[in-house]
């Protein structure tokens, strides 16, 4: 159902109300974890999605959202949907009740001491006072080439702010539903629905991919001596893999699976979890992170093995792989407004499939500039696209012989003020109908189309680079229980 206005305001008579929600202490994660966790947060909001509803989802440090339904959406480029986005947030006020209320009661102020606060507030992005003016987030999702996607606030979504605190918001026409999450939020734990179990059963077929391997190595080796001769330093080679279940698989439940792990305390942030468009997927690797003034991202580009991380400082190519990538992203800061730059020494980011190097950007930015003006800045870095950039774009265009559409792309979360983060879709699969067409809207699906891509230099092998895409999409494999 879209129950949303494709314009930049929403139909006169519908108003938009947010309450504060006592959620239990188990959604928060373990009384280790002063500050809460995404991942139990995230389980615990999805279990109140209707079985029906596709969930829009962006789980993982920071803002957390849950919800379902269009309640607004805003077309456009990244930057152009963004201003769409942002002046109607502006323009839309947004009526507080009492916690866990939805009846017309007068307006009220929301209040922090409303929520339980921790005893610690070390964390840099525990939410303050003013966070809660800005909790009418939009998700959005946009093509790696560029060119038009969409922001759209839900109709209704439970919103964790890091994380001992849930906001319900909705459009007055979702009251109902509303009504139904706190009531089942009051009675405890609502009993999540068992996403392992209802995934068993289905049987999977590989449909191949839109290049076939052969073709696809042939065109990659046609790549590699490209490079060799001079053409460009870097360009990233992405392929795909189509898979049929005999069963419909709710989105719901992958994307529960892609949270079934916790972030350790004092261990890296590993992915942000996302239902967004017709993508959903676990990115761990962050374009733009504005909050406050503060801009942090991370850099991602050579991998490995899980276990063999340290090793990646010993190969020429992936270390070289990791420079060109790091760099494409420091040469532009200026221009994206970041001041106080500090960078990490590369590092080693340890995710269930892969090792990664990476590098971790933080600086100070002015209240002018917005997470989605810098995003367009560094889109697409050399972890995606290559260098130089153009010619990286002319040899995939000429030599992937798909669509990534949103793959690649920036995905993520934006709050009215401008405020959010944008991650590259990466780690992702696109859900399509069964004539294998893009279904951004169903909540069950039986055809996912799993991308994914990797670096390549004149010293790259073509299927060590296959294997290591192979290996990527393991994620989404697990997530879909192909294996
Ligand atoms: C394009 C992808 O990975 C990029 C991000 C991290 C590491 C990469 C690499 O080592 O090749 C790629 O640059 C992908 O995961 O599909």
């Amino acid at each position: 159902m879209n129950t949303g206005t494709n314009s930049s305001s929403p139909a006169p008579q519908l108003t938009w109300h947010a309450c504060i929600v006592a959620a239990p202490e188990t959604a928060y994660g373990s009384a280790s974890h002063p500050q809460g966790m995404a991942q139990p947060w995230g389980r615990w909001a999805l279990s109140f999605v209707p079985a029906d509803r596709r969930p829009l989802a962006w789980i993982g440090r920071g803002p957390c959202l849950v919800g379902w339904d269009e309640g607004a959406s805003f077309t456009g480029t990244l930057v152009s949907a963004s201003r769409s986005y942002r002046n109607w947030a502006k323009n839309t006020p947004l009526h507080w009740n009492r916690p866990g209320e939805t009846t017309d009661a007068p307006t009220v102020a929301p209040e922090l001491a409303d929520f339980k606060l921790p005893e610690t507030e070390s964390d840099p992005l525990a939410p303050q006072p003013a966070d809660l003016e800005q909790i009418l987030f939009g998700l959005g999702s946009f093509p790696f080439a560029g060119g038009d996607g969409q922001i759209t606030v839900p109709a209704v979504a439970l919103i964790g702010l890091p994380y001992l605190r849930t906001c319900l918001l909705w459009r007055s026409d979702f009251t109902a539903e509303a009504e139904h999450i706190l009531r089942l939020a009051e009675a405890g734990d609502p009993s999540p629905s068992a996403p392992e179990e209802e995934l068993d059963g289905s049987d999977w077929k590989h449909l191949g991919g839109t290049v076939p391997r052969e073709t696809w190595l042939n065109q990659l080796s046609a790549g590699i001596k490209r490079l060799q001769h001079g053409e460009a330093t870097k360009f990233v080679m992405a392929r795909d893999e189509i898979w049929r279940s005999s069963q419909p698989v709710p989105v719901k439940q992958v994307l529960h699976r892609l949270i079934s792990r916790d972030d350790q305390e004092g261990q890296q942030v590993s992915a942000w979890a996302f239902a967004i468009g017709n993508q959903v997927g676990a990115s761990p690797e962050v374009l733009a992170r504005t909050q406050r003034g503060e801009f942090a991202c991370r850099i991602l580009a050579g991998t490995t093995l899980p276990g063999y991380g340290p090793e990646l400082f010993d190969d020429p190519k992936e270390v070289r792989e990791h420079q060109v990538a790091r760099d494409s992203v420091m040469e532009l800061l200026t221009q994206a407004g970041v001041t106080d730059v500090q960078a990490s020494e590369p590092s080693i980011l340890s995710l269930p499939n892969v090792d990664h190097l990476q590098s971790v950007v933080t600086g100070q930015v002015s209240d002018l500039v917005d997470s989605a003006t810098i995003t367009e800045v560094f889109h697409p870095t050399a972890a995606i696209c290559g260098m130089p950039r153009q010619v990286a774009m002319q040899l995939i265009s000429q030599l992937e012989g798909m669509e990534r559409g949103d793959f690649t792309g920036p995905v993520g979360i934006i709050a009215p003020n401008g405020d959010g983060q944008w991650n590259i879709a990466l780690r992702c699969a696109q859900t399509l109908t069964e004539d294998g067409v893009s279904d951004p809207d169903s909540a069950q699906i039986k055809a996912w189309r799993l991308l994914a891509g990797a670096g390549i230099l004149p010293a790259s092998d073509p299927a060590r680079e296959w294997d290591e895409m192979g290996r990527k999409m393991q994620l989404m494999r697990k997530a879909l229980r192909i294996e």
